[in-house]
């Protein structure tokens, strides 16, 4: 088990609300939908409406340095089948870029790759006490884009299992290209974490506010948003 999910959980019963498309950029078609992901009519661009209240002033602070800059969601609402179907998408991609035969894998490989994947995915908890964050309606995956609406380069892409993920990789490179990557980084962190947000410790895109996550990462006794079915 992760720290964060030994934190106790009190749903306070806020809906899950639509993230509105005139107000922030969404990547379409969504990616886990583009993989076959079983949505069963949900949509991904959902959170709970003080996670979208958050949102809104994150996007409120960027823009008063940033005026034309959005922040574009590539995920949000989770349900517990999409987490399961991305866990072994993942796996199965860790399998394939290492040269191993999925069909042969040794039970040392196959606990080394999920240990991989599991840095970066929750594990797809179906007990109430321990839900993967994306499926609480509290967690966010975004990055930013321009004026021009072109995503904002941040040096690596959203779900990359590897160490340039994490958020401060680039922080110390003299490279003037990782040094602007390190920058957009720290826009995007800046504007999300003066609205409540808490941001994971492996991945410069994933930010919460109200899970278990959230409440480990900001030292609150008790989470606020609970699995929604
Ligand atoms: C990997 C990424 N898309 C993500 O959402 N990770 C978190 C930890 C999760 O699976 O909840
Ligand atoms: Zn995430």
């Amino acid at each position: 088990m992760k720290p964060y999910q030994h934190i106790p959980i009190l749903d306070c019963g806020e809906p899950l609300v639509a993230i509105p498309g005139s107000q922030f950029a969404l990547v379409l078609p969504h990616p886990y939908e583009l993989l076959g992901a079983p949505y069963a009519g949900r949509s991904p661009f959902y959170l709970r409406q003080g996670v979208l209240t958050g949102l809104i002033q994150a996007q409120t602070y960027l823009q008063q340095q940033y005026t034309q800059w959005q922040i574009l969601i590539f995920d949000a609402y989770r349900p517990i089948a999409v987490q399961q179907f991305m866990v072994n998408y993942a796996f199965m991609e860790q399998v394939r870029s290492q040269g191993l035969d999925p069909g042969n894998l040794s039970p040392f490989e196959r606990q080394e790759i999920l240990g991989q994947v599991y840095q970066f995915w929750a594990v797809p908890s179906l007990d109430p006490a321990t839900p993967p964050p994306h499926a609480t309606g509290a967690a966010v995956d975004v990055t930013l884009v321009d004026e021009a609406g072109i995503a904002v380069e941040m040096g690596s892409p959203i779900d990359e299992i590897s160490p340039r993920s994490h958020p401060d990789y680039f922080a110390q490179s003299s490279d003037r290209d990782h040094q602007e990557y390190h920058k957009h980084r720290q826009i995007l962190a800046q504007a999300m974490q003066q609205a409540g947000f808490a941001q994971h410790p492996n991945e410069w895109w994933h930010f919460c506010k109200g899970d278990q996550m959230w409440a480990w990462l900001t030292h609150q006794g008790t989470a606020f948003y609970g699995r929604v079915e």
